[in-house]
C-alpha cells in the first residue's frame, strides 16, 4: 500500500503512498500509522502544518526546532512542485552536514520523512505550491532556529530568479557558524 525507500541519510525516508486511480481521479491513504509501524517506524505526530508559497523560487528554510521540542516531519506537496531538502546536523553523525534533496509534487505524491536532528527546507518549482506536513512536536518559537539556505552546499534547482526569502531566513547563520543543539 505504501512504499518506503531509504536514502543516503540514515532515517531520512522517501515515502510513496499507493494511489488508487479510477474514472473520478484517485484515492490514497496519505498517512497510516500501521504502514509506518510495519516498517518499525514508531512516530507520533501531534501537529499538521500547511503553507502556500505563491511565487516560484520561494525558499523556506533551513529550519529546525531545538530540544526539548525537536520535531520530526513528514512532508508532502499538496499542490505544485517543490525541491525538498534535509540536512543532517546530529552531533557525531557520520553524515553530519550532508544533505538529501528530492522533488515532491502533487503529481508524484511522494513524501519525505525527516527525523529530528535535521534541518528542513524547500524551494518552490512552480507558483502557488503548497506543502502539508506532520510534526512530532508542537510549535515552540523559543526553540525555532534557521541556517542559511545557501550555506550547506545544496544543489538547489535553477529557477532563474533570486530566491524569495523571509526576513528571518535572509539573515540566518551559515552552517559553518552553526552550533548544533542535537
Ligand atoms: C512553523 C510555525 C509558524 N507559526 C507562525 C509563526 C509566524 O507568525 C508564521 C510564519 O512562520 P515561519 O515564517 O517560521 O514559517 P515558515 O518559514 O514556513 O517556517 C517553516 O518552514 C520550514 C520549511 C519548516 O520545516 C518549519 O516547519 C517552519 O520553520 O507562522 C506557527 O504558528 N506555528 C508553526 O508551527
Amino acid at each position: 500500500m505504501t512504499d518506503f525507500e531509504r536514502t543516503p541519510l540514515s532515517d531520512v525516508i522517501l515515502v510513496t503512498p499507493r494511489r488508487f486511480g479510477d474514472h473520478r481521479g484517485f484515492f490514497s491513504e496519505s498517512w497510516s500509522a500501521r504502514a509506518f509501524a510495519e516498517q518499525g517506524l514508531d512516530v507520533t505526530f501531534v501537529q499538521d502544518n500547511h503553507s502556500l508559497s505563491s511565487q516560484v523560487g520561494t525558499v523556506r528554510g533551513l529550519h529546525y526546532q531545538s530540544p526539548p521540542h525537536a520535531q520530526a516531519k513528514l512532508v508532502r506537496c499538496g499542490r505544485g512542485r517543490i525541491f525538498d531538502v534535509a540536512v543532517d546536523v546530529r552531533s557525531g553523525s557520520a553524515t553530519y552536514g550532508q544533505w538529501f534533496g528530492v522533488e515532491l509534487s502533487f503529481e508524484n505524491g511522494k513524501q519525505l520523512m525527516i527525523p529530528a536532528g535535521f534541518l528542513h527546507g524547500f524551494m518552490t518549482l512552480e507558483p502557488d505550491s503548497e506543502i502539508i506536513y506532520k510534526c512530532t512536536d508542537f510549535y515552540a518559537p523559543e526553540c525555532d532556529g534557521a541556517v542559511r539556505w545557501d550555506s550547506c552546499g545544496i544543489d538547489w534547482p535553477d529557477v532563474g530568479i533570486a530566491p524569495v526569502l523571509s526576513e528571518k531566513d535572509a539573515v540566518a547563520v551559515p552552517l559553518s557558524e552553526f552550533k548544533t543543539p542535537f
